[in-house]
């Protein structure tokens, strides 16, 4: 069994009760009362100058274990928004990332930003969930997901005014994303099989994604020489997490990669073309 086939037998076993708990009908009153969905995709697109980052609150993971407490997610949430995050990413996975649909409510109740709801979606009733806690974008893990399941949760998503980060690792996960009509694509440069990174995945891959598509990298972005890279390979976002909650001072660490990211557009656009 794959790290990720685990991790989704986990999610399976802790949704039951929720469901059980609050039954889909109710959910979906839940839904209509929550706060009109925002525009991930037009916050993630940004000016045009450089790169968006999408700033995560994430406690541990499997990879690393501990990585920070955050007793309080909401503040850290208001410091990524002071920096400049454009997306705040909480993670709700409890076994592994230690994160709650709890956290995801008080990062709502305290920043304006759209939130994405971070979690192993296998099941359509995590999509209804997430827009009733104030989510305006999901995680569809392609390598989690077959190809009905895929335009399926995709579809809902869009009908509840969210949009989806349809995560990607490999060619052909990049064919599916892209064939089932994917707006935003992340690339993680993590293998959820095996959780080794390899950041030299992400230039071909974003390579083959057509234009008008968002491409968010996703993971492993350590420092600014890492952010040049993704940016003058194509990535439109970062995604972030650990280098942020490691850190004394996620304020300048945003402001630093966003810099970098302006930096190497700039470069870009000096090299001849041709
Ligand atoms: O902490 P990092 O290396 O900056 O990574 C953030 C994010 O990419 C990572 O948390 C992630 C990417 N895809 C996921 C899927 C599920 C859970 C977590 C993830």
């Amino acid at each position: 069994m794959s790290v990720l086939d685990d991790i989704i037998a986990g999610v399976r076993e802790d949704l039951a009760p929720r469901v059980e708990a609050r039954p889909l009908e109710q959910l979906r009153d839940d839904a209509a009362a929550a706060p009109a969905p925002r525009d991930a995709y037009a916050a993630l697109s940004g000016d045009g100058s450089g790169i968006t980052l999408i700033a995560e609150v994430k406690r541990r993971s499997p990879s690393k274990g501990a990585l920070a407490d955050i007793a309080d997610p909401a503040a850290l949430a208001v410091r990524y928004e002071t920096g400049g995050a454009a997306v705040v990413s909480v993670l709700t996975e409890q076994r592994r990332f230690g994160g709650s649909l709890a956290d995801l409510d008080s990062v709502r109740a305290a920043v304006d930003l759209p939130l994405l709801r971070k979690d192993f979606t296998v099941d359509e009733y995590q999509i209804w969930e997430a827009r009733a806690h104030g989510a305006d974008l999901i995680l569809l893990i392609v390598a989690a997901l077959t190809d009905e399941e895929l335009a399926g949760f995709l579809a809902l998503t869009h009908e509840l005014g969210m949009n989806a980060l349809v995560e990607t690792h490999t060619d052909v996960e990049v064919e599916r994303a892209v064939a089932v009509g994917a707006r935003i694509i992340g690339i993680n440069v993590r293998n959820l099989k095996t959780l080794d990174i390899d950041r030299s995945v992400f230039g071909p891959l974003a390579g083959g994604i057509p234009a008008g598509t968002l491409i968010v990298a996703e993971s492993g972005v350590r420092d600014v020489a890492d952010v040049e890279r993704f940016a003058s390979d194509g990535a439109d976002a970062i995604l972030v997490g650990e280098a942020l909650v490691r850190h004394d001072n996620p304020e300048d660490t945003i402001a630093a990669f966003l810099n970098a990211g302006r930096s190497a557009r700039l470069v870009d656009q000096d090299q001849p073309t041709a």
